[in-house]
């Protein structure tokens, strides 16, 4: 069993990886994919490998031209205490001095060659020898963070339990969060443990809740049920618990009958913002491939592999 609310019916595994932390599945009605943290006897708190996994599977989302949306979720109930959980955030029990640590050499869980990157090097890099990452405690969720930020569609968090501290962040940072009306349950535990989310896990929290309720959330640590959380506007909507994935489904199906283009705009618009220079380069990067399919921007192309002046004379100044 993947999770018990998950309907094996509606979904195929995507079986190229060898994920042990996650869940990957692509739906057999829409383009959509479910990736689920599959740790609920730990209300599915992440290690390195975990992030590595969720990077990964990410990274190959992305490269999913008819996958228009990613269902982000968490794999339940734990079969110690049948407790629900999205995400507990960092694994304190493997948590080092500098960060949190592998169980060993990280294993390669992209098991295709040629085709993917590791996603590990693909976002801003921190300088860790990768040759010794057991070496070194890892604190890559943030790296996470920025791919569901940057990715060129919809990110929905499905919150059937606990989001907690840094899985509290993931679900912040993800574009709409649905929520179990009976299990869902969100709390910032961060400065509990010495951790402090300082980027979109606060700053971005506050854009979406206000700054007293945003401070509220990290300096006194209350807990917030799936009403409160739509209340407060941080969760999008609010559905029994039994019917969360059918939802999200829905919410995938809906948002895929819509132009990929206008969706992938208006997401970067939405980012641009709160991503200052970062988001506008972004957004400017899809205007560029959007420029770049013109017969002008095709001109200027054949005109410099021809050796000649480009002829804009037919092209109009548009207003
Ligand atoms: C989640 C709880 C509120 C759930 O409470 P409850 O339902 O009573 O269950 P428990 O009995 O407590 O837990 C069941 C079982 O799970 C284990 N467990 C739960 N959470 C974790 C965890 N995070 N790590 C390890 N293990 C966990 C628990 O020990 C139990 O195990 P048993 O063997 O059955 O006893 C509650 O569990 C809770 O409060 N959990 C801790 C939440 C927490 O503090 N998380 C870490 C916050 S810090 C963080 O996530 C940092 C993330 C990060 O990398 C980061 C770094 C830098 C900048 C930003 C970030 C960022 O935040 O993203």
């Amino acid at each position: 069993m993947v999770s018990e609310i998950f309907d094996p019916e509606r979904w195929a595994a995507v079986d190229r990886f060898d994920f042990a932390d996650i869940t990957y599945h692509r739906s057999t009605d829409t383009g959509a994919v479910r990736l689920a943290f599959d740790r609920p006897e730990k209300r599915n708190a992440f290690r390195p490998e975990t992030v590595d996994e969720l990077a990964t599977a990410l990274d190959h989302a992305k490269r999913q031209t008819d996958v228009g949306c990613v269902l982000l979720t968490g794999n339940g109930p734990s079969p110690k205490d049948g407790g629900w959980a999205f995400c507990s955030g960092g694994d304190q029990s493997i948590r080092g001095e500098s960060g949190y640590e592998y169980s060993e050499s990280p294993r390669d869980s992209n098991t295709t060659s040629g085709e993917q990157s590791d996603p590990r090097d693909t976002e801003a890099s921190d300088g860790v020898e990768d040759d010794a990452p057991e070496n070194v405690g890892r604190l890559h969720i943030l790296e996470v963070q920025r791919q569901i930020r940057h990715i060129p569609k919809p990110v929905v968090a499905v919150v059937p339990g606990w989001a907690v501290g840094g899985g509290h962040s993931l679900h912040v940072v993800c574009d709409l969060t649905l929520a179990s009306e009976e299990h869902a349950k969100f709390l910032q535990t961060d400065p509990d443990v010495g951790s402090f989310d300082g980027g979109f896990g606060s700053a971005y929290l506050a854009r979406q809740v206000g700054q007293k309720k945003a401070r509220e959330v990290f300096f006194l640590g209350k807990t917030y049920d799936a009403e409160e959380a739509a209340d407060m506007g941080m969760v999008n909507d609010v559905v029994a618990h039994e019917d969360l994935e059918d939802t999200a489904i829905e919410w995938a199906e809906r948002m895929n009958e819509k132009s990929p283009t206008a969706m992938r705009m208006l997401k970067y618009a939405f980012n641009l913002d709160s991503d200052g220079m970062v988001g506008q380069q972004v957004f400017a990067g899809e205007a560029t491939r959007l420029a770049y399919m013109t017969d002008e921007a095709q001109e200027g192309r054949d005109a410099f592999n021809e050796g000649r002046k480009p002829d804009f004379d037919d092209v109009p100044w548009h207003y």
